[in-house]
């Protein structure tokens, strides 16, 4: 199934609503959806990662991601599109509940 960019308008709309329940808020930078998770631990992290890559493999939508030690940033962008899309947005919103 095609899927397509985001509009300024689209991203900015749906920021709002995926940063409405959140402490920490997802952001645009470099052009990709990016948030900075932090958690307990290594442990906590991990089981994180752990979690969202099952995830991810199902959905075959894979986010840029790196570890330090509690700390995962995450940066999630639809190659396919050239930008930010709606699966973007649904892995954001799945990855908020696995931090959770
Ligand atoms: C060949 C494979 O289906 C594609 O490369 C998939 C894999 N994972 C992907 N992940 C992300 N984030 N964007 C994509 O466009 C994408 N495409």
């Amino acid at each position: 199934m095609r899927v397509e960019k985001l509009s300024e308008l689209g991203i900015s709309n749906a920021l709002k609503a995926l940063n409405n329940e959140t402490v920490s808020p997802w952001t645009i930078e470099d052009n990709k959806l990016t948030k900075l998770f932090q958690f307990k631990d290594f442990q906590h992290a991990f089981g994180f990662m752990t979690m969202s890559a099952l995830y991810v493999e199902k959905k075959n939508h894979h986010p840029e991601w790196s570890n330090l030690y509690n700390k995962v940033k995450v940066q999630l962008t639809t190659h396919e599109a050239g930008g930010v899309s709606e699966k973007d947005f649904d892995l954001a919103k799945r990855m908020d509940r696995f931090a959770g």
